[in-house]
């Protein structure tokens, strides 16, 4: 399979980030920092990663959460999936909160979000007056029922 090259400038002491497994969708991310951070129960903040990345056009980066963090520790990304723009050259850092009744901590090298690279559409509008008649129609929000 063809694989998309994507310009990366590494400023933390980690190794690139590298799929697992040939099957992973996402490469783990690890925090970039020179002190541990502990979170209280509902704090969050912003986890640098030392990455920087230039993603072509029509390509995103999704920051999506750790399934193991999120069981074990009660630590998740807020604002998930967080958007990594094409045209974004700053640092990418993830927003972690702590869901869980404990304070938890962040070392330096913890694997905290994972990065999913993915394809976007882009668009444009087509104004029209009315939308094509479907059978579910404005229904929506538990339209359907439960089971
Ligand atoms: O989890 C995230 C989400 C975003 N970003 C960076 C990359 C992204 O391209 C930029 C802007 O993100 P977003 O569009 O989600 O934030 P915004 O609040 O709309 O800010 P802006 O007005 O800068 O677009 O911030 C991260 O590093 N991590
Ligand atoms: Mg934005």
């Amino acid at each position: 399979m063809a694989q998309l090259e994507v310009k990366i400038v590494n400023k933390s002491e980690h190794p690139l980030p590298a799929y697992a497994t040939s099957g992973a969708s996402g490469m783990d991310l690890k925090a970039s920092i020179t002190e541990n951070i502990v979170l209280q129960t509902l704090e969050r903040t912003l986890v640098p990663t030392g990455l920087f990345i230039e993603l072509p056009e029509g390509y995103e980066a999704q920051i999506r959460p750790r399934s193991g963090l999120a069981v074990k520790q009660g630590l998740t990304c807020l604002n998930t999936p967080g958007t990594i723009d094409a045209d974004y050259r700053g640092e990418i850092k993830v927003i972690l909160i702590n869901l869980s009744n404990e304070p938890q901590t962040i070392q330096n090298g913890d694997r905290i979000a994972q990065m999913v690279i993915q394809k976007v559409e882009i668009i444009n509008w087509t104004p029209v007056e009315q939308l094509s008649e479907t059978v579910r129609a404005a229904g929506g929000f538990g339209h359907t029922g439960k089971s």
